[in-house]
C-alpha cells in the first residue's frame, strides 16, 4: 500500500481479513497489544514461542518506513502472557492516513487484546527529565486532534465502539499504579516520571518558541505519535497504558547551537532499550498477577 493512499482501512471487513490472516498464523491468541516506537522494537525479543510476521506479507497491511521500526509484529508469551508486539508504527507525517496510522490498534483488538501498552521516543521539556529515563503517560495534549485531525473522523464504525467517545482518565490508573510499583521493584524510580505527553503532527522537530509556550501548557514531553492509537484504542474499548523514552533534551533557549535529530534519538533508545523492554515485561508481569487481563 503506498504512503500516499488516504484513509481506506476503515472498512471493518478489511480489518477482520487482516485479523484472521494473522490468527491463521499461530496458536497465541494475544491478551495484551504492545506498539514499540522508536528502536524500541527490542520489546519483541523477549517473547517466547515466537512466531515473527513481516508486514509486507500481511494483507492490506501499511509498510512503515522510518529508521528504528522494524516492520513487523511477533506474537507469543511475554511473561507468560500471550502478547501481538508491532514492531514498527506508521506516522501521519510519513503521509499515511489515520486509520492506517491507527490500524495496528484495531488489529489487535481484534485478535482479542484487552490492553494496548504503546510507546515512543519523546523529547524531555521537562528539565527534571534525562536523556535515558522514563515517562509514564499520564494524559496528552493532542494538537491535531483539538484541529480537527481524529482517527475517528469519518462515519462511525459501531462494531467498534460509539460516535463520541469520552477521554477522560484515557491511561489506565490502576495500571500506572502497577507500573509505578515496577519502577520501585526495579529501584528505577527516580528515573521513572509520570507526566503529560504532547502530540505535534512533525516531522519538523519544535520550535524554541512553541516548546516554551508547551511548557506554560504543562507539557513534561513531546512527540509525534502515540496518541492516535491511544484514542483509537479507548474508541473500542481497550484499556491504555502509554510509556515514552526520553530521548533527547528539547531545546528550549535561543543561540545553543544545539539541535534534535533523529540520529540522536535513534542512539539513545538503543541505549535505554533494554531497561525499557524489561520495565515493560516486568509491567506485563504485574498485569498477569493483578488479574487485569482476565
Ligand atoms: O513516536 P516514535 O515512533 O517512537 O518516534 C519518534 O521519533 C521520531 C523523531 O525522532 C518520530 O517518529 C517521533 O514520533
Ligand atoms: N520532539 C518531537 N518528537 C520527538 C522528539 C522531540 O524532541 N524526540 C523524539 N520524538
Amino acid at each position: 500500500m503506498s504512503s500516499e493512499s488516504t484513509d481506506n482501512l476503515n472498512s471493518y471487513e478489511k480489518m477482520q481479513e487482516i485479523a484472521d490472516f494473522i490468527l491463521g498464523q499461530t496458536e497465541i491468541r494475544p491478551r495484551i497489544g504492545i506498539i514499540c516506537g522508536s528502536g524500541l522494537s527490542g520489546i519483541g525479543d523477549l517473547l517466547s514461542e515466537k512466531r515473527t510476521i513481516p508486514y509486507t506479507e500481511i494483507p492490506h497491511f501499511p509498510k512503515c518506513k522510518v529508521s528504528g521500526h522494524r516492520g513487523e509484529l511477533s506474537l507469543g508469551l511475554l511473561e507468560g502472557v500471550p502478547v501481538v508486539c508491532f514492531q514498527g508504527r506508521c506516522h501521519y507525517y510519513e503521509g499515511f492516513g489515520m486509520s492506517e496510522v491507527v490500524l495496528a490498534t484495531r488489529i489487535m483488538k481484534l485478535l482479542g487484546a484487552k490492553i494496548m501498552i504503546v510507546t515512543n521516543a519523546a523529547g524531555g521539556l521537562n528539565p527534571s527529565m534525562k536523556v535515558g529515563d522514563m515517562m509514564i503517560i499520564k494524559d496528552h495534549l493532542n494538537f491535531l486532534g483539538l484541529s480537527g485531525i481524529s482517527p475517528l473522523r469519518g462515519s462511525n464504525e459501531d462494531r467498534l465502539g460509539p460516535r463520541f467517545p469520552s477521554l477522560t482518565d484515557l491511561y489506565d490508573g490502576g495500571i500506572r499504579q502497577i507500573a509505578r510499583a515496577v519502577a520501585v521493584s526495579m529501584n528505577i524510580q527516580h528515573e521513572v516520571h509520570e507526566g503529560i505527553l504532547a502530540a505535534l503532527g512533525g516531522p519538523s522537530y519544535e520550535t524554541v518558541a512553541e516548546l516554551k509556550f508547551l511548557r506554560l501548557a504543562g507539557v513534561d514531553a513531546v512527540g509525534m505519535s502515540t496518541v492516535h492509537e491511544a484514542i483509537a484504542a479507548r474508541h473500542c474499548g481497550m484499556l491504555v497504558f502509554g510509556c515514552s523514552l526520553i530521548t533527547n533534551e528539547c531545546i528550549v533557549e535561543y543561540g545553543t547551537n544545539r539541535e534534535p535529530n533523529h540520529e540522536e534519538v535513534i542512539e539513545a533508545s538503543k541505549n535505554g532499550a533494554n531497561k525499557f523492554a524489561t520495565f515493560i515485561s516486568k509491567l506485563v508481569s504485574g498485569l498477569r498477577q493483578q488479574d487485569t487481563i482476565a
